[in-house]
């Protein structure tokens, strides 16, 4: 029997794939088949966002690899949310709680947190390469080789935008209404995700309300996916810009508070250093265990009736802990 887990950071849900577990590794097509099945809302256990695949780095500094495949089969350059859960699936079978994670831009460092409540697992992720330039999005015919808080007419007639790649690309809003945050975000973030002119590979929107000193609510559209309950380089990289944009309302030596619909992370932002990086600390949630032929998953035939799941019970604890933070 091979396993399957279905986890989360801020509800941001995806399946783990230990490749190192199976008989034999799926190959990258079977992965984007498998991604393209059980990651739709009517799959297994409501689908995911996407699939983290596990595997051995030959990296002498990592202890593991990662790979995202987004909900559509494509593949990202990164995934914070989803970073801190592979870093705790590595650390539970290691047994160590600091190492370093292979992702295909950069070996990141990773920290176990304290418990953020009973049974609700946290990790700290280094979010890095931070990039501005239109070649690493890419970007085009936005006249303009790099956007800081700046209109961009082609997209929009009243916000102003900043794009930072983490080096997945992220387009950044600060808005006031909701009307913004809901409507006009998923309107932008299907036109930029369907074939277009401006972003041709894709972009993360992210649209964000600023609540206070060091505190943002943060709303992601995201590439491969759609609307997500939160998305942790998304949520990065607005941290960053948010420190660029308005630094009277940053003191970059205190962590940034950035809730989103699917409950709470902290990002400290560090936009002094020489290389630019952004720490971000959230849960690293796993809700279900599930035992499952391999051969279904080279088929990607995995089905609610083929296999066997185990509710590991952190769901409740991580509802129970979102729900004593009294959010909006
Ligand atoms: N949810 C992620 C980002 C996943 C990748 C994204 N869809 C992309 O294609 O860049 C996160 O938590 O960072």
């Amino acid at each position: 029997m091979a396993q399957l887990l279905k986890v989360h950071g801020s509800e941001n849900q995806f399946f783990i794939l230990d490749q190192t577990a199976l008989d034999h590794k799926l190959s990258a097509d079977e992965l984007t088949h498998l991604a393209q099945t059980i990651c739709k809302p009517t799959s297994l256990l409501g689908g995911a966002d996407g699939v983290l695949v596990v595997d051995q780095s030959d990296h002498k500094a990592a202890l593991g690899r990662m790979e995202v495949v987004n909900a559509d089969g494509s593949r990202a350059s990164m995934c914070g949310n989803g970073l801190r859960c592979v870093s705790r699936y590595i650390a539970d079978h290691s047994g160590k709680d600091s190492f370093k994670v292979e992702t295909p831009a950069a070996d990141l460092l990773v920290n176990r947190q304290p418990n953020l409540a009973d049974n609700v697992f946290a990790f700290a992720v280094e979010i890095s390469p931070v990039r501005y330039q239109k070649e690493a999005f890419p970007f085009d015919h936005l006249g303009m080789d790099q956007v800081m808080n700046q209109p961009l007419p082609a997209l929009n007639d009243h916000l102003k935008f900043t794009t930072i790649a983490v080096p997945n690309p992220h387009l950044i809003s600060f808005v006031d209404n909701d009307h913004d945050l809901n409507d006009t975000l998923g309107t932008l973030g299907k036109q930029l995700n369907e074939p277009n002119q401006y972003f041709p590979d894709g972009v993360n929107v992210n649209f964000a309300k600023i609540l206070g000193q060091n505190q943002l609510f943060v709303r992601t559209y995201e590439r491969g996916v759609g609307f997500t309950n939160a998305c942790g380089t998304g949520m990065s990289a607005t941290s960053l810009a948010f420190a660029l944009n308005y630094p009277d309302m940053v003191d970059v030596n205190q962590p940034i508070e950035v809730t989103n619909p699917g409950g709470m992370v902290k990002t400290i932002v560090h936009p002094n250093d020489e290389h630019q990086w952004i720490e971000l600390i959230g849960n690293a949630t796993f809700t279900h265990q599930i035992d499952v032929d391999e051969a279904k998953l080279h088929a990607a035939s995995v089905t609610a009736d083929s296999v066997q799941v185990h509710d590991t019970g952190e769901e409740a604890s991580y509802q129970a802990f979102i729900k004593s933070l009294q959010l909006n």
